[in-house]
């Protein structure tokens, strides 16, 4: 175990002061991070550092994790951090955990599906899910592991056999998706990027990402190629990446933004701020699939409410029928998996 414990000056009557009056208004919140030396981990370690509302950051990885933490440990603000290495540590880190993170597992190369992922990080979210279920049983879990429309269901069967399933808990971060849209479509459409609102379902694969840009805020008048490419941008924006990278690996930082943006809108949830909207892939009866990405109020509880789609262009209908069997196999491949 590495600990880097947040140094605070006992010297500064006024700094405790603030101190006192911080944590006696803001819950004490323990994140953990599973995969949290890597590509996206060690970024999303440092903005998750960065958090007020974090007052112990808990990184996990099966290696360097020793640096990880000696380094973002040394930034003065609020939350205490501790490296934990190996599968040995996973009950320490995850213990009394109010939010797990999980970026474990391998990143594309070019000529990749998220699909072809499948086979080795299936394994590492089983694995780490089982410990979830045994040390950490109340956690919400925000799932980034690909492929996610998979991962998330096999989380799900794991913690059914567990007994502690609670579909409320449960999220499949597509953040990025969100992201993406938003700053394709302020550039089309020459809006602020900071005042667009843009909702993106489905899930988080190719043709399953499905942007909904007649819904998107401020509205503007785009024609219908334009917004035909701008959904197609945003399907393939994880491909974009992975070719620019030629070879190391996919989005990394800004899907660690993306990550610390959800992670932040669940622990505001937990804490009880009102109205936090955001999309994820959860549990879900608004289709006829089990799981579906769309707008979800999140609470004290997790999932508060599963938002209906709205209205949708006939272009948005399509995709919503053109997504559905690949999502559905993608599922039912999850679930199988680790049922077996
Ligand atoms: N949901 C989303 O929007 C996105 C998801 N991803 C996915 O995130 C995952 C991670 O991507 P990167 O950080 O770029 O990969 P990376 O290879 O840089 O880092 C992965 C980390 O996971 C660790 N790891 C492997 N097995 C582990 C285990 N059993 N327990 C704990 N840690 C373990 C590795 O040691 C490594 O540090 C990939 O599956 C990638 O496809 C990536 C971008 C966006
Ligand atoms: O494309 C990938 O493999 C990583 C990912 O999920 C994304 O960037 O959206």
């Amino acid at each position: 175990m590495f600990r880097s414990v947040l140094v605070r000056s006992s010297s500064s009557a006024k700094q405790s002061l603030l101190h006192r009056s911080f944590s006696s208004s803001v819950p004490e919140r323990k994140v953990a991070i599973l995969g949290a030396a890597g590509g996206i981990g060690q970024p999303l370690a440092l903005l998750m550092k960065l958090n007020p509302l974090v007052s112990s950051l808990s990184l996990f990885d099966i290696a360097n994790t020793p640096g990880v933490a000696a380094d973002v440990g040394h930034i003065n603000t609020r939350s205490e951090v501790v490296g934990y290495m190996g599968d040995d540590e996973l009950a320490k880190a995850l213990a009394g955990a109010d939010l797990v993170i999980i970026p474990a597992g391998v990143p594309r190369k070019p000529g990749m599906t998220r699909d072809d992922l499948f086979n080795i990080n299936a394994g590492i979210v089983k694995n780490l899910c089982s410990a979830i279920a045994k040390y950490c049983p109340h956690a919400l879990v925000n799932m980034i592991s690909n492929p996610v429309n998979s991962t998330v269901p096999i989380a799900a069967e794991i913690f059914k056999k567990a007994g502690m399933y609670d579909e409320k808990k449960l999220f499949g971060v597509t953040t990025l998706d969100v992201v993406r849209a938003k700053t394709f479509y302020a550039g089309k459409a020459n809006v602020p990027v900071a005042e667009v609102n843009v909702p993106v379902i489905g899930g988080h694969a190719g043709v399953t990402i499905l942007p909904l840009f007649s819904q998107a805020t401020p509205q503007a008048n785009l024609s219908n190629d334009v917004l035909t490419a701008l959904t197609k941008r945003t399907q393939d924006g994880g491909t974009e990446v992975v070719e620019a990278k030629a070879g190391k690996g996919s989005a990394t930082l800004s899907m660690a933004y993306a990550g610390a943006l959800f992670a932040d809108a669940c622990l505001k949830g937990l804490n009880g701020v009102p109205d936090v909207v955001e999309c994820s892939y959860v549990q879900s009866t608004i289709t006829e699939l089990p799981f579906f990405a769309s707008k979800v109020r999140l609470g004290k509880n997790g999932v508060e409410e599963v938002l209906d789609l709205g209205p949708l262009s006939d272009f948005e209908k399509q995709g919503l029928e053109a997504l559905k069997p690949e999502l559905k196999s993608s599922i039912e491949k999850g679930v199988k998996f680790a049922n077996q």
